[in-house]
């Protein structure tokens, strides 16, 4: 059985300007361990897919299992990365930032101080968990972020485009960072992005999505390669070239009937 199962999903935001379908009929499975990319041009509902599985929002339609059972709210088996750095806290050190879900959950102190610990190393920042956020990076925010996340041991790590704020070198070494955790620790991982290099370079699958409104799941394509990655070989670029031709069909495409009446 699948971890994750997102069967027929559908969500329209409703407000006082009327109603508009963010996403429709979405149906995927995410197997334990599996890195899958979502992808797709903005506004095609990806943050919405996440944000459904977070249990941040309800769908309207369909229904999404974890382990069989509907998700009706957010839940410590899911852990959620965004992009930015804003829910760090300032006023906590790096290594409370990372502890802080565990001082909610009431696990003692010194166990609190000693997994932060583990997790500030594997993100790369032994020794700088007394620093405060005002005194980190972007980079080394992001790095808290998924310290924080991993640190709640999730069995799916939910990540809305964590690197899209970033400089290109500071991307490309964080990436190279999540692959060699996603390695270690073999979480399931749902990945946003619009980032197709991004998207092939970590993933074991690239799940693409229509464009909106009523963006829903297109192909899914497995990428098959061995890490690290090789971002200049054949075989990569084949993906790539399969995964841009799919996203450029919905950039030329003409509009939907919805569109034009909208
Ligand atoms: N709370 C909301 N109320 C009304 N409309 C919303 C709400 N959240 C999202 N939408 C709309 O749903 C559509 C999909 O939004 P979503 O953020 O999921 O797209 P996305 O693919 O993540 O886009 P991007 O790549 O630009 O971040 C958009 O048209 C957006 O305006």
């Amino acid at each position: 059985m699948a971890l994750v199962t997102l069967e027929a999903v559908g969500k329209t935001f409703r407000g006082r300007t009327g109603s508009w379908e963010a996403v429709r009929d979405f149906t995927l499975d995410l197997a334990e361990g599996e890195f899958t990319c979502l992808l797709g041009t903005s506004g095609c509902g990806k943050t919405t897919v996440l944000n459904l599985l977070a249990g941040f929002e309800a769908p309207t339609t369909g229904r999404i299992l974890l382990d069989g059972i509907p998700v009706r709210g957010p839940g410590a088996e899911r852990g959620v990365v965004f992009q930015g750095h804003d829910s760090l806290y300032d006023w906590l050190s790096a290594l409370d930032n990372i502890g802080f879900g565990l001082r909610l959950r009431g696990v003692p102190k010194r166990e609190r101080r000693a997994r932060a610990g583990h997790f500030l190393a594997m993100v790369g920042l032994e020794g700088q968990g007394a620093k405060h956020p005002a005194e980190l990076s972007g980079g080394m925010k992001q790095r808290i972020q998924i310290a924080r996340a991993l640190a709640a041991d999730p069995r799916i790590l939910l990540m809305d485009e964590p690197f899209g704020a970033l400089d290109a070198m500071t991307r490309a070494t964080l990436q190279g960072e999540l692959t060699r955790i996603w390695a270690e620790t073999r979480k399931t991982v749902l990945f946003i992005t619009h980032d197709i290099e991004e998207a092939v370079a970590l993933s074991t699958r690239v799940a693409v999505m229509t464009r909106g409104p009523g963006g829903t799941l297109k192909a899914v394509i497995p990428v098959d390669l061995p890490f690290p990655r090789d971002r200049t070989s054949d075989g990569f670029m084949a993906v790539f070239r399969q995964v841009h031709a799919l996203i450029h069909a919905e950039i030329v495409a003409p509009p939907a009937r919805a569109e034009i009446d909208a």
